[in-house]
C-alpha cells in the first residue's frame, strides 16, 4: 500500500492508551496523527485495560481530520495477538507495530490483520539493529501488503546499539538517511523518532529541523507542547511557497513550453524542480483544507 505523497503527517502524537485524559485532549490538539500506545507506554498490568480503552476511543471518534492509529504490542509478546485482533475489528486508519526485523515479520502481521477493513494500513517502527540491515527488503513489502509508513524508534535503537542519544544524534545519522532513502524508493511514508526532552522546546525544534533536512514527512511526538512547533517546521514556509509558485508560473509561460531546464530567479530550474514545487503546493493545500 504505497503512501499518498501530499497527505500531511507533520505531527504524530503518541499517548498511553491507558491515559483517558490524554485521549480526550487529543481530540482538540492540532496534530495530524494520534497514536494510542499499547506497547512501551503501558505497564504490563494495564495492557488489557489500555487495549479496551483504545478500541473504545476509536469507536467513539471525534478526531476529525486526524489519522487514528493504535500501536500494538509485538506479535510474539503475550499481548500481541489479542491486540491485533482487537485493532482489526476497529475503524482505525492504521495499526503501528514495534520491533520489526525483516520481511518475514511483515508477512506475519499481514496475516494477523486479514479480517481488518481493507483500507487499514500497517505502519511499522524501525528500531532494531536487524531492521537497519534489511531496510530495502522491508520497504519492498509495501508493494504487496498493507505496509505504508515507518516511524523511527530512536530510543530502542539507542538501547540495542548501546549508543548515546545525544542532541545531535550523531550515532543515528547514517540510519536516518538510509531509512528515508529506502522508504522513498518504495513509496513508504516516514516519520522521525521522538525527542524525549519535552520541556526543552528549543532542543525539540533543532531536532525537528534536522529531521526535515533529512527528508522525513514529519516527526513522532510525546507531548502536546511539541505539536505546534513541529507543525511549523514541517509545513511549507512562505518562502518555499513563493519559490514553488514562481517555478510553476515560469514553466507555464508559452516561451518555456517543451523546455526541460529554464532560468528562474537566476537559478537553473528543471522539470524535477517543477515536480517538487507542485508537491509543496499540494501539501500546503491539504494542510489549509484540514485547518
Ligand atoms: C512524557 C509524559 C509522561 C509527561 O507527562 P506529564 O508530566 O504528566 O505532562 P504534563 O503535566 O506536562 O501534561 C500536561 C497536560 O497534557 C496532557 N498530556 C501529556 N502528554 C500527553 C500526550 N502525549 N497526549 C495528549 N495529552 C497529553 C496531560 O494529560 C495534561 O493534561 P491536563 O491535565 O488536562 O492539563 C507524557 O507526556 C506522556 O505520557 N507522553 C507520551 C508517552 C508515550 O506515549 N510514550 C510511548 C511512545 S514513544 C516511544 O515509544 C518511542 C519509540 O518506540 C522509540 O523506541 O524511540
Ligand atoms: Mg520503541
Amino acid at each position: 500500500m504505497t503512501a499518498p505523497t501530499d497527505r500531511p503527517r507533520r505531527s504524530a502524537l503518541y499517548m498511553p492508551a491507558s491515559n483517558a485524559k490524554a485521549i480526550a485532549k487529543a481530540r482538540s490538539l492540532p496534530c495530524d496523527v494520534v497514536i494510542f500506545d499499547l506497547e512501551d507506554a503501558v505497564a504490563p498490568e494495564f495492557k488489557a485495560e489500555a487495549r479496551a480503552a483504545a478500541v473504545a476511543a476509536v469507536e467513539e471518534g471525534g478526531f476529525g481530520h486526524r489519522e487514528v492509529v493504535i500501536r500494538a504490542n509485538g506479535i510474539d509478546t503475550e499481548w500481541g495477538m489479542d491486540d491485533l485482533a482487537a485493532i482489526a475489528s476497529t475503524g482505525a486508519d492504521a495499526v503501528l507495530v514495534p520491533k520489526v526485523d525483516s520481511p518475514a515479520d511483515i508477512a506475519r502481521y499481514e496475516d494477523a490483520l486479514k479480517s481488518a477493513h481493507k483500507d487499514m494500513q500497517l505502519w511499522t517502527m524501525i528500531e532494531t539493529c536487524a531492521s537497519v540491515g534489511n531496510l530495502d527488503a522491508i520497504a519492498q513489502c509495501a508493494h504487496n501488503s498493507r505496509l505504508s509508513l515507518w516511524i523511527m524508534g530512536t530510543n530502542d535503537l539507542a538501547k540495542e546499539m548501546r549508543a548515546q542519544l545525544t542532541p545531535c544524534r550523531t550515532p543515528f545519522l547514517p540510519f536516518l538517511s538510509m531509512a528515508v532513502a529506502a522508504a522513498r524508493a518504495h513509496g513508504v511514508a516516514i516519520l522521525d523518532g521522538v525527542c524525549n526532552e519535552f520541556r526543552d522546546l528549543e532542543a525539540f525544534e533543532a531536532e525537528a529541523r534536522q529531521g526535515l533536512m533529512f527528508g522525513f514527512d514529519g516527526k513522532s511526538l510525546i507531548h502536546p507542547a511539541q505539536v505546534e512547533p513541529c507543525n511549523t517546521v514541517f509545513s511549507p514556509s512562505e518562502a518555499d511557497l513563493a519559490w514553488a509558485h514562481s517555478v510553476i508560473d515560469a514553466f507555464a509561460q508559452p516561451e518555456n513550453a517543451g523546455k526541460g531546464a529554464i532560468r528562474v530567479d537566476g537559478k537553473m530550474t528543471e522539470l524535477l524542480h517543477l515536480e517538487q514545487a507542485q508537491r509543496l503546493v499540494a501539501v500546503a493545500g491539504r494542510i489549509a483544507a484540514a485547518a
